[in-house]
């Protein structure tokens, strides 16, 4: 079984990097990290970034998640490989490309572009924002799924995530104690559906739901809550049409042994209690 530590970044081609970069940090509220050539990283939190937009093909979309140790990357090639995935070992270029000491990256089943990194680095000092979004930082990622049950079970099965909850078919699954660090939602081509950030209270939602409605931001689903994580949340349209979201509150599993993952309608009650409805349609039916 391969294990899983967290959500490290996604990293996002453009063809407009100085649109991105403008949009990262005055809608959305990132901090630069660093300009490179063709590239602008970006942190939410103490890592040394959790966002990437480099000068590319949109549809270029990779996610990475961390995996512990160097026997363990290993072990996941040889494991992936086993089960047919093409795996591909990253160059020292491309290493520190990513801020990571080694990465292997694979398609999963739909064909999202996975990379698991060892030791991604990091800053251990908080970000600052020149928007106050109240961003403390990013926390998982939404990917399109074109057979819900497969990919549920190639990463419970191999990856060890763990499905928290269900809207219908699609699993909401954890790697570690927050209530999902990967989702799967049912959608006809493979790449990220959406990237959540955690901001610190309602008042952040609230203040966001204005802020970016002011700026003529497309608003896509919320100001709503969530019955599955029981977190509140404001979904809104980025650079190259990439849904991003920001939600505060969401829940914790501590208690592992004890937590029944839970069936939720695919219909908006399934995901929102406050009765908003989602204009986004890998939520839709
Ligand atoms: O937080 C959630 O529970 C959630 C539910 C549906 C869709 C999402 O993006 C979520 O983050
Ligand atoms: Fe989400």
């Amino acid at each position: 079984m391969i294990e899983l530590r967290d959500v490290v970044y996604c990293r996002l081609g453009t063809t407009d990097l100085a649109g991105a970069e403008w949009y990262a940090v005055n809608i959305l509220g990132l901090e630069v990290a660093e300009r490179r050539k063709g590239a602008v990283y970006f942190k939410s939190d103490a890592r040394a970034h959790t966002l990437c937009y480099f000068e590319g093909d949109p549809t270029d979309q990779m996610t990475a998640f961390e995996i512990g140790t160097a026997q363990d990357l290993h072990t996941a090639g040889a494991t992936l490989e086993a089960l047919g995935h093409d795996v591909y070992y990253g160059t020292r270029a491309e290493c520190e490309a990513r801020m990571v000491r080694e990465f292997i990256r694979f398609r999963d089943p739909t064909g999202n572009v996975i990379e698991f990194v060892l030791r991604p680095e990091t800053t251990g000092l908080d970000y600052h924002g020149s928007r106050n979004a109240g961003i403390t930082g990013f926390s998982h990622v939404g990917l399109c799924s074109s057979d819900l049950a497969r990919d549920e079970h190639f990463w419970t099965s191999v990856c060890n995530a763990r499905v928290s909850d269900r809207i219908g078919d699609a699993p909401l699954m954890r790697l570690g104690t927050i209530h999902h660090s990967i989702a799967l939602f049912p959608f006809h081509r493979a790449g990220i559906q959406h990237i959540n950030h955690q901001v610190g209270s309602t008042d952040d939602i609230q203040r966001s739901f204005h802020f970016v409605r002011e700026n003529q931001v497309n608003i896509t689903f919320g100001p709503g809550a969530h019955p599955t994580s029981s977190a509140e949340f404001l979904y809104f349209t980025g650079p190259e049409g990439m849904t991003f979201e920001y939600s505060t509150g969401v829940r914790e599993i501590h208690d592992e042994p004890a937590w029944r993952d839970r069936q939720f309608h695919f219909e908006p009650k399934g995901f929102c209690h406050w009765g908003s409805a989602p204009q986004i349609a890998a939520f839709k039916k």
